[in-house]
C-alpha cells in the first residue's frame, strides 16, 4: 500500500536516545533526504484517511510535521496553523506542554480560535505525549478536532482521542512494518 514508505522504514537507521530507540528517517528526521515520491504517496494516503470536510487548519507541530501539513495544505487549499517551540507573548498564545520518550519541553499554539474546524497532523506518535499535550491545548481554547492522523504510529501510544495512520511499527535494533492502513 505503502511501498516507498515502508522499504524506507526498515532499511533506516537506529539511535540510541538513552534508553530509547529512536529510528532516524526522512519524514521524522528529514534525513538523509525528503524524497518527493516518498511526499506524494504520504500526501496521498493522509488525505484518504482524514476527514478534511469544512477544516478551517491542518493543525500541526514544529518541525517535522510541518513538510507532510505543507503537502496537504498544498492539494486541499487548506492552510497550516503550526504549533511553535518558539514563544511569541501574543495575546491569546496557549502553552502545550510536550514530553516524548526522549525529550521535555514547552510548545505555543497562536491563531486558533474557540469553534475552529480543525484536523491535527503529525509525523510520528510513540508515546503520545505531544499529541496529548496538543489536544489538551486545542480543548482548552474550544476548537473543535475533527480529526488526528500521522504518518507513522510506533508501539503502543496511548491517546485522548480516536486516530489513524498509514502505517504502524515496532523498533528494536531495526524496524518492523506491524501494520498498514488498507
Ligand atoms: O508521541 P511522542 O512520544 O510525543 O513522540 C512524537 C513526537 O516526537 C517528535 O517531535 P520532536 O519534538 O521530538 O521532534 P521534531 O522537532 O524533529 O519534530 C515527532 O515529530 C512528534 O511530534
Ligand atoms: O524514534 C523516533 N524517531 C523519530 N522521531 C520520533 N519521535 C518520537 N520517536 C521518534
Amino acid at each position: 500500500m505503502f511501498p516507498i514508505l515502508t522499504n524506507s522504514l526498515i532499511t533506516c537507521p537506529i539511535v540510541k536516545k538513552g534508553e530509547y530507540n529512536y529510528f532516524v528517517h526522512p519524514i521524522t528526521d528529514g534525513i538523509p533526504d525528503i524524497d518527493p515520491g516518498l511526499l506524494r504517496e504520504i500526501a496521498v494516503g493522509m488525505i484518504r484517511l482524514l476527514d478534511l470536510a469544512d477544516v478551517k487548519y491542518i493543525v500541526t507541530a514544529e518541525a517535522m510535521g510541518i513538510p507532510i501539513a505543507t503537502a496537504l495544505s498544498l492539494m486541499t487549499d487548506i492552510p497550516v496553523n503550526i504549533i511553535r517551540k518558539r514563544r511569541y507573548n501574543l495575546p491569546g498564545e496557549c502553552d502545550v506542554c510536550q514530553v516524548t520518550g526522549y525529550s521535555k519541553g514547552e510548545m505555543y499554539i497562536n491563531g486558533i480560535c474557540p469553534g475552529d474546524r480543525v484536523v491535527i497532523v503529525d509525523d510520528v506518535i510513540s508515546t503520545g505525549g505531544t499529541m496529548n499535550g496538543i489536544i489538551a491545548a486545542l480543548e482548552s481554547i474550544g476548537a473543535d478536532i475533527v480529526d488526528i492522523g500521522f504518518v507513522i504510529k510506533k508501539g503502543n501510544p496511548t491517546l485522548s482521542r480516536p486516530y489513524s495512520y498509514l502505517v504502524s511499527i515496532e523498533v528494536t535494533d531495526s524496524v518492523r512494518v506491524v501494520d498498514q492502513t488498507s
